[in-house]
C-alpha cells in the first residue's frame, strides 16, 4: 500500500492512503532507522512511502519514496546531526513585513538562500500592507521590482483585509507549501484568512522546550478545501543550510552566480579578488548591497562551520 505521511511526532506517524485516504497511526521497521545514520529522524511530513497494516490497523512503513527535496535544521543536541522537518515541498512562502514587526532583508535573503539551496520554489508575501502609508507602499513595490528583476515571485497581500488572498490562493493551490516569517509576521493570521477553520497553531513549541533535551518533533500537514495543503512545524523557524561549502554559496544568489561568469578568475569568491565582476556590480548598483552582504556572512559563517 502507498501512502503520505500527514503527521510526526518523532516516534509515531500517521500515514494517508493514496488510493482510500483513510489515514492510520504508523511507526517504522527498526532495521530501516539505520538507513540514514546523520538524520536524527528517518521519516518527515511530506513523505511518500509504502506500508503494511497489521491486524490492529497499525501501518508498518516499510519504503521511503525518494524525495524530491526536504527541509532540515541542525539537531539541537548534535550539531553535526540533521533533523529533516518536512519533505517534497513545492512552495515556500516568506512573510515579510515592512513594519510591526520590521523584517530585515537578510532574513529575506537568507530564506531566498536557503529556498535554492533545497530546490523549492520561493514566493515573497509583502504583509501587512492596509497599514502602510502611500509612501510606504511606494517602498514595498520597489523591494519587490529589486527581487522580481532576480527572478522571485512577490505578491503584496494583507492577511487582515484580505488583500490579494484569492491570487495567493491560485499560486498555493493544488501544492504543498511551508510558510516562514518572523514571530508576529502574521502565519497563523494569514493561514486562518486562507481558510477559517484550518487552526494552525504555529506556536506549540516554547523556547524552553527548544533548550530542552527532548525536543518535541511535531509537525503535521493540513490539507486546504481549495487544493493542495500547508505543512505545519515549529522547526521550520530555524530552517538552515548545513554542511555548506563556502563555494557553493553563491549558486544559491542566482544574480550572484550569474555574474561571476565574467569574474577574471574561474574561483573567484567575489570577496577581494582583482577584476571581480560581482565587485564591480554591487559598486555599480546592478547588484544590491544588502543581499551581497548576505552572501559574505553565510561565507563567514561556513568558513567557521568548516573550522569545527
Ligand atoms: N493590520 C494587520 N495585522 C495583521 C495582518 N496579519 C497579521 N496581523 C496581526 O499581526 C499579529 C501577529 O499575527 P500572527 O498571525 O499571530 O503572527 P505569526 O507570524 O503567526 O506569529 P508567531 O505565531 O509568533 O510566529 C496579530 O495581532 C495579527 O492580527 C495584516 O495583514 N494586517
Ligand atoms: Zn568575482
Amino acid at each position: 500500500m502507498k501512502g503520505l505521511i500527514i503527521k510526526s511526532t518523532g516516534s509515531w506517524y500517521q500515514v494517508k492512503d493514496s488510493d482510500t485516504s483513510i489515514v492510520y497511526e504508523a511507526r517504522i521497521r527498526g532495521k530501516f532507522k539505520l538507513l540514514k545514520n546523520r538524520l536524527t529522524n528517518p521519516l518527515s511530513v511530506g513523505d511518500y512511502v509504502e506500508f503494511q497494516l497489521e491486524i490492529d490497523d497499525v501501518a508498518w512503513i516499510t519504503k521511503i519514496e525518494p524525495r524530491r527535496n526536504y527541509l532540515i535544521r541542525k539537531s539541537v543536541n548534535l550539531s553535526r546531526e540533521a533533523h529533516i522537518i518536512a519533505s517534497n515541498i513545492d512552495i515556500a512562502c516568506a512573510l515579510f513585513t515592512l513594519k510591526y514587526p520590521e523584517t530585515s532583508l537578510g532574513f529575506l535573503d537568507r530564506f531566498l538562500a536557503c529556498c535554492e539551496a533545497y530546490d523549492i520554489k520561493p514566493i515573497i508575501l509583502f504583509n501587512k500592507v492596509d497599514l502602510l502609508t502611500d509612501a510606504e507602499k511606494e517602498i514595498v513595490t520597489e523591494i519587490e521590482a529589486d527581487y522580481q528583476k532576480i527572478g522571485y515571485e512577490t505578491l503584496a497581500i494583507s492577511a487582515f483585509s484580505k488583500f490579494n488572498l484569492e491570487i495567493l490562493q491560485q499560486k498555493i493551490k493544488d501544492k504543498v507549501s511551508v510558510f516562514f516569517g518572523h514571530s508576529g509576521a502574521g502565519k497563523s493570521t494569514l493561514v486562518n484568512a486562507l481558510q477559517n477553520d484550518l487552526h494552525i497553531k504555529t506556536n506549540e513549541i516554547s523556547a524552553s522546550q527548544l533548550k530542552g533535551k527532548h525536543t518535541t518533533t511535531f509537525a503535521q500537514m493540513h490539507f486546504w478545501d481549495f487544493g493542495g495543503s500547508v505543512i505545519d512545524t515549529p522547526g521550520v523557524r530555524e530552517f538552515a543550510m548545513i554542511d555548506v561549502l563556502r563555494e557553493e554559496i553563491q549558486h544559491y544568489f542566482p544574480e550572484i552566480f550569474k555574474k561571476s561568469d565574467e569574474c577574471k578568475f574561474y574561483n573567484c569568491l567575489h570577496i577581494n579578488e582583482p577584476k571581480c565582476a560581482v565587485l564591480n556590480a554591487t559598486e555599480n548598483g546592478e547588484i544590491l548591497v544588502s543581499r551581497y552582504i548576505t552572501y559574505l556572512k553565510l561565507m563567514e559563517e561556513a568558513d567557521e562551520m568548516e573550522k569545527k
